[in-house]
């Protein structure tokens, strides 16, 4: 059993603190924002309660007893006596250095830094610890629970015990990982990101709807999923953050975000989270239909 740090409870955040309190580490799940704290643990509830439908063949789990082993706070210096920290704050280059500053002062001397970001550098992160031996890229796939890989990222100064510690510990929650070297984007977001950000353009330039986008990649491909359906999984205002940090990184308009995946944004229409994104999914379900700010 280990004390884990998560940081960052949204989208990310709230699937990691499950996955590792499910596999009776102790977790302390930090937010700035209490309301979001609280919509984590209602989250996480259902999700174990549901969790024998959701993922058949594995062992029931009793969501109280999950719950119990989660601290939540909003007081960065309840992350004093972990052993292990996963970083999923906003995909925003200020707020991450300005944390990782923070915790590199609060935090045992000896805790790893797991950064789970979609596209930032990891050893730019590094740079914003005095331990970048122990910064280490772990690239957690959504929803954190149920993926199976966990993409590890070797930045340029993480050392070789600091990549078995974590390969170590994520076996011990049930996930395969892959290491790869340092690159924004890493190998899953360099080549997805440009995926979904076509797709999206063909949407925009009224090429096909974003329902025929995804049935064509579901059923000429095989995909479980098409990229708007994917895109709106991981939440368009962080596809959008991913995108820029991209473009900024590589110095490559390839990246360019599509301006309907910023009007969307704009408009608050982030994707699952928030009920609408390329698809509705008021009911629940996505049912592919065209978002009004879409025409
Ligand atoms: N969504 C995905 O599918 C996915 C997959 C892998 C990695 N990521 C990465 O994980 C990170 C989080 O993404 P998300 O989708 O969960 O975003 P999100 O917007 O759902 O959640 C981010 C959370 O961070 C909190 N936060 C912001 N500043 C903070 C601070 N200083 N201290 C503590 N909490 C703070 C916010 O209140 C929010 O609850 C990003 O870096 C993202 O790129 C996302």
């Amino acid at each position: 059993m280990r004390r884990i740090g998560v940081a960052g409870a949204g989208t990310m955040g709230t699937g990691v603190a499950q996955l590792f309190a499910e596999h009776g580490h102790q977790v302390v799940l930090l937010d700035i924002d209490p309301g979001i704290l609280d919509r984590a643990l209602r989250e996480i509830a259902r999700t174990v309660r549901l969790g024998p439908l959701i993922r058949p063949g594995l062992p029931g789990r009793d969501p109280q007893e999950v719950l119990d082993r989660i601290t939540c706070t909003t007081e960065p210096g309840a992350l004093a006596e972990i052993d292990y920290l996963i970083e999923n704050v906003t995909e925003d280059w200020p707020t991450k250095c300005r944390l990782y500053r923070r915790l590199d002062g609060i935090c045992p001397p000896s805790a790893v830094f797991g950064v789970n970001t979609s596209a930032i550098p990891i050893t730019k992160v590094a740079g914003c610890t005095g331990r970048p031996d122990r910064v280490v890229g772990t690239h957690i796939m959504n929803p954190a629970p149920l993926k199976p890989m966990v993409e590890v990222i070797r930045g340029t100064h993480t050392s070789a015990e600091t990549i078995e510690h974590t390969l170590g510990l994520f076996r011990g929650v049930g996930k395969d990982c892959v290491v790869v070297g340092d690159s924004p984007g890493f190998v899953t977001n360099r080549v997805a990101m440009l995926t979904v950000n076509e797709a999206m353009f063909l949407v925009w330039e009224q090429v096909a709807s974003a329902a025929e986008v995804d049935r064509l990649f579901q059923q000429c491909f095989g995909h479980a999923m098409g990229p708007l359906a994917t895109a709106d999984l991981i939440g368009l205002d962080t596809v959008l953050r991913s995108l820029e940090v991209l473009c900024e990184e590589f110095q490559d308009p390839k990246y360019r975000p599509c301006p309907l995946l910023r009007r969307l944004v704009y408009a608050g229409h982030t994707g699952r989270k928030a009920g609408q994104g390329f698809h509705s999914y008021e009911t629940g379900e996505p049912v592919g239909q065209k978002a009004s700010v879409m025409s």
